[in-house]
């Protein structure tokens, strides 16, 4: 439904995106996940048809975005980072309005509004003032706005920015209950979201795809599954040293948060590379270094675990997750 091939985008010297590929099946929910600056917003914008690329190719139900630019946005819904709403018009007045732009025929519109209205609970507030909503409420506007002519694909741009813990969760629900009928992309800086809410996650750091697979086989595949949690005596920041330098790791965090170590204890998190199992040897440096070994168990790696690999460990990544994955989903 949705193909992302060899995308790039360069403002003047500035590098976005780079080589950018993935696809979305119809029906899915893809997560676009990366940190702040990676070039989701950029990605997201041109799939819309709201900015041409400098090179590569996107299509949405086999329209390209640059040269059917029309036929693109009747079968996409866009949801920008701040929703386009008029806050003088009431939420059915505002509805109606985006219909008529859209090219819902005068005839069709009242049932496709009244549509997006229930879609998104927004039954009670059909006729309040846009701008007497809260955060929430304007939100579900703006998803109604991008749904009101049933389009086949939505594609949303940090929809839960600013919204409340419940307000989050009812944007989630709405989203995930459009799933199936629609294929949906998804942008996001936030972890949860992506492992609550999506099928798949494609995790793009400084402008470049670095992973496309399930939360689940990203866990499995590119950290083994599973690492440690280890209790020591002795400096933090040599403790990384000599664990960092264990073959069979791939990452070593503090876990000690803003706890201040007690008796000059650190408290770290160790996710061991694909397939080995270096608990062995992480126990032998630590104690050969001189550090006291109080306590280490095993621990299933999450999904930080993974972002925080992909995009900030790159040069231990195995690339063969890297390479093998961005095939399959270009095939
Ligand atoms: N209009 C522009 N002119 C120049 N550089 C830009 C422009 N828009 C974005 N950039 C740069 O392109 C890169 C990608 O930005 P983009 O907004 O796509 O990232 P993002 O992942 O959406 O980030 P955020 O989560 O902070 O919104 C950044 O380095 C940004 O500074």
């Amino acid at each position: 439904m949705i193909e992302v091939d060899h995308l790039s985008k360069t403002y003047g010297s500035t590098s976005a995106i780079t080589d950018v590929t993935f696809s979305v099946e119809p029906g899915e929910i893809l997560g676009f996940l990366g940190p702040n600056g990676a070039g989701k917003t950029t990605t997201m914008r041109i799939l819309a048809g709201y900015l041409p690329a400098t090179n590569g190719t996107a299509k949405i139900a086999g329209f390209d975005v640059h040269e059917n630019s029309l036929a693109v946005r009747q079968r996409i819904g866009y949801l920008p980072e701040t929703p386009p709403l008029y806050p003088e018009m009431t939420v059915e007045g505002f509805l109606h309005f985006v219909a008529r732009i859209k090219g819902i025929s005068a005839g069709d519109r009242a049932t496709k509004v009244t549509a997006a209205i229930e879609r998104c609970n927004l039954q009670d507030k059909r006729r309040v003032i846009i701008r007497k909503l809260s955060k929430g409420y304007r939100q579900r506007v703006g998803i109604a706005q991008a749904i009101v002519h049933d389009p086949p694909a939505i594609i949303m741009d940090e929809p839960t920015v600013g919204l409340d813990p419940r307000q989050i969760i009812e944007v989630r629900n709405l989203i995930k209950s459009l799933a199936g009928t629609h294929t949906i992309i998804l942008s996001t800086h936030i972890l949860p979201e992506v492992s609550m809410t999506c099928n798949r996650v494609a995790i793009i750091n400084r402008g470049k795809i670095v992973a496309t697979n399930t939360p689940e086989s990203l866990m499995t595949q590119l950290t083994g599954g599973s690492g440690y949690e280890i209790e020591i005596t002795g400096e933090t920041n040599l403790a990384k040293q000599v664990l960092q330098n264990v073959a069979g790791v791939s990452l070593v965090e503090s876990i000690s948060g803003n706890n201040l170590p007690r008796d000059n204890r650190a408290y770290l998190r160790v996710i061991s590379q694909l397939g080995s199992e270096p608990g062995q040897d992480i126990a032998l440096a630590l104690v050969r270094a001189g550090f006291g070994l109080h306590e280490m168990r095993r621990v299933s790696a999450t999904l930080e675990d993974v972002f925080l690999q992909l995009t900030t460990e790159e040069k231990n990544l195995p690339t063969e997750v890297n390479s093998a994955e961005n095939e399959g989903e270009a095939a």
